[in-house]
This record gives C-alpha cells, structure tokens and sequence, in this order.
C-alpha cells in the first residue's frame, strides 16, 4: 500500500499551524512525539530484551524528541543513557535536561563506546529538517550507527536521510538501514526507501490512528491549508 507523505516544508507548516490556529504549544506537541517514541521503542523492544537504552539527541526538537522520550523510557523501568553532544541553549531544552539529571539519567560524551554496552539505540538526531551531507561531530556517530549491531529505532527520519530522496549516495549513511522507524505527524517521502518496522505517531501504521483525536485535527489542518 502506497503511504500517503508529506515533505520537510509542509511538515514544518503543518506543525506551525498547530501551534498557531491548533493551539498547542511546542512543549505539548515535542510530549507527544517522545511519548509516542517511547511506545514504539516499548513494542520492539520491551524491557525483558534488556534494559539499557542509548538516546542520541541532535541539537533541534527531533533531539527534544528523544530527551522525553528517554524520560518515559525511564519511568517503565528502563535504564536510558543520553548522548546529547551539543547542548541547545534554549528553554524547553534546557529543562528536558534538567528533568533528566533529576532522575539522575547519565549523559555520555563517548558514543561509540556507550553504543558497545547497550541493548537498543534510538536516533534523535535528524528529522525533517535535515539537510545537506552529515557535519561534525555527528559524522562519527552516523558511521557508528551504520556499523553497529544494536537495533537501532530512528524517530521521524533515519538520520542522514535526505528528507525526499533517502539514503546519501556516499559518505556516512549511506548503508544505514534502522531496525525501526518512527513517523512523526506524517511520514516523510523517504520512507518509500525504508525497509523495516514502522510507527506512524501514537501507533504503528495501522488503521487505528484513524481513532486518534489528535491525528484528525492535524489531517483537517493539513487539508485547510492545501486548501487555501
Ligand atoms: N509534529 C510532531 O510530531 C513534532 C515533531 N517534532 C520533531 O521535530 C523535528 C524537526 O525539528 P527541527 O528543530 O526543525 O529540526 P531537526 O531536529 O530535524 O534538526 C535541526 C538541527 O540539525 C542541524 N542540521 C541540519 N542539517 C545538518 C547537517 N547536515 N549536519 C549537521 N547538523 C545539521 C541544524 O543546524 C539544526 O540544529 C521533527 O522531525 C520531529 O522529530 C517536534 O518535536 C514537534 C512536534
């Protein structure tokens, strides 16, 4: 079945108009997404498989993403470790972290080695807006990620992707095939290049994320604007 996506421009619109005429706010939506990220990683990977969880966090909201989503993991039991390499200095950033080293969460500086004693590595590094070839210091940590026989859940876009065309033709990436797929909102063009599990929000890809309340006020957004 062929999925239905929308690009980077119309997924940073469509999230614009839910903090505008949708009302929320970026801390509710960014809640949303980590939560939803923590789900997925549960349904793969529950804490029976092993309890150590690597979140890579990149330096936008996809790596605000995965800084809730580590918090919920730990509230299931897991033990998540966060590799955040460039801090954000931005609010809602800095008190994600917070909330984290007030459960006394560890960060790392060292991806590579953390991702040799780990059971599962979620990638929040890149979502839709990524662009361009990988820049440092996340060069490494894709190649690590491309090598690595940890399973590995991307959330929103498998970091390095191009946003429409999927894999880099060259460089790191390349060969980069995560275990599992997260789709935020709406799946990205690249997905047609994914091989793998994939979530779509709260839910896998399945009809029931037509049950969810939030998924249809941002449909109907989506709609008006195409619309207009
Ligand atoms: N609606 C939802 O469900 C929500 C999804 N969210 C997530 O937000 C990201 C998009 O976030 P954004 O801040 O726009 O960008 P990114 O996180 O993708 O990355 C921006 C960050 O990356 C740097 N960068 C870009 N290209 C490169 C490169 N080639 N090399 C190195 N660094 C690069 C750039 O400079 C920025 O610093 C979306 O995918 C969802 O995951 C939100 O949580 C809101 C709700």
């Amino acid at each position: 079945m062929a999925l239905k996506t929308i690009g980077a421009k119309d997924a940073a619109s469509l999230d614009a108009d839910l903090m505008s005429v949708g009302a929320f706010s970026l801390d509710q939506l960014m809640e949303l997404a980590g939560l939803s990220v923590s789900q997925a990683l549960y349904r793969v990977h529950p804490p029976t498989a092993g309890k150590r969880i690597l979140v890579a966090c990149g330096p936008g909201n996809n790596g605000g993403d995965g800084l809730v989503a580590a918090r919920h993991l730990f509230h299931y039991g897991y033990s998540p470790t966060i590799f955040y390499p460039i801090p954000t200095n931005k609010e809602i950033y800095t008190r994600l972290a917070t909330q984290l080293k007030n459960l006394s969460i560890p960060f790392t500086d060292d991806f590579s080695h953390a991702a040799q004693s780990t059971d599962h590595i979620i990638d929040a590094i890149f979502g839709f807006s990524f662009s361009g070839e990988v820049r440092d210091p996340f060069r490494s940590v894709i190649a690590t990620l491309e090598s690595t026989k940890v399973p590995v859940l991307s959330v929103d876009a498998p970091s390095s992707w191009n946003i429409q065309d999927g894999p880099p033709g060259n460089g790191p990436g390349k060969e980069f095939m995560p275990q599992s797929l997260i789709s935020l909102t709406a799946p990205k063009p690249l997905v047609k290049h994914y091989r793998g599990t994939h979530f779509l929000g709260g839910g896998s890809c399945r009809p029931r994320w037509r049950r969810s309340i939030i998924w249809s006020i941002r449909v109907i957004l989506g709609m008006i604007r195409w619309l207009m």
